[in-house]
């Protein structure tokens, strides 16, 4: 199924690699329409020990969020917290480098949300955009980073249903994807989920940009 030709994305980044805060970020796969990448070398392994470390405390039951208003519920059983942004000097600067990984400013970014999967959570197939009948959809989502913060001894990967698309979580690695098409059903592409992790644990790290400012 052709859906579209062409139509521009948000994220620039040319080559096999970005560099961004002396630090070479590997583009290890793509997938053009939607356009999905996988980026490796995102954070060190002291970067995701200290979000782990900095969330550990503060997880509750995560909460679906698709009308704008979190709601408890069987789609998403992993336990979560959002950061509020620049709480200490890792996560300002973390904050800088996703941004200008995702290309949108800083202006425009949700706070960190850490999610946690312990064996048999996950979170089913769903969109990170809002429902336009929603009144979040007024200054909706365009586009999501994932980024692994440890390696899941098994399960637990993104997968896109509709693309036949899966990744595997891998420590420091991400998933970057984008949903603003002027075409719907590219959009709707974008249908993924977390699978349910089968043995350890699966620690992620999630950026939501929105289309207008939000700090
Ligand atoms: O856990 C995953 O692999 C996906 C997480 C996700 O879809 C989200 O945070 O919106
Ligand atoms: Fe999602």
């Amino acid at each position: 199924m052709k859906t579209s030709i062409n139509e521009e994305s948000i994220f620039y980044q040319s080559g096999d690699h970005i560099i961004v805060d002396d630090r070479k970020i590997n583009i290890v796969t793509k997938f053009d329409e939607p356009l999905i990448v996988v980026l490796d070398n995102v954070l060190s392994d002291q970067e995701c020990d200290k979000l782990i470390e900095f969330s550990k405390d503060n997880l509750k039951r995560s909460k679906i969020s698709s009308s704008g208003e979190g709601e408890v519920n069987d789609i998403r059983t992993s336990s979560s917290m959002f950061f509020q942004g620049n709480e200490n000097d890792i996560l300002e600067k973390l904050e800088k480098r996703i941004s200008a990984i995702m290309c949108i400013p800083i202006e425009h970014a949700e706070g960190i949300q850490i999610l946690k999967y312990t064996p048999g959570q996950e979170y089913k197939a769903h969109f990170d955009f809002f429902n336009s009948a929603s009144k979040a959809a007024k200054n909706n989502r365009i586009s999501t980073l994932v980024i692994y913060l440890n390696d899941v001894e098994e399960g637990g990967e993104t997968y896109f249903p509709k693309l036949n698309l899966s990744i595997s979580p891998k420590k420091g690695s991400a998933v970057y994807f984008e949903y603003f098409y002027n075409n719907e059903d590219l959009n709707e592409l974008t249908l993924h989920g977390g699978a349910p992790v089968i043995k350890g644990e699966k620690w992620v790290a999630t950026q939501w940009m929105r289309k207008q400012k939000i700090r």
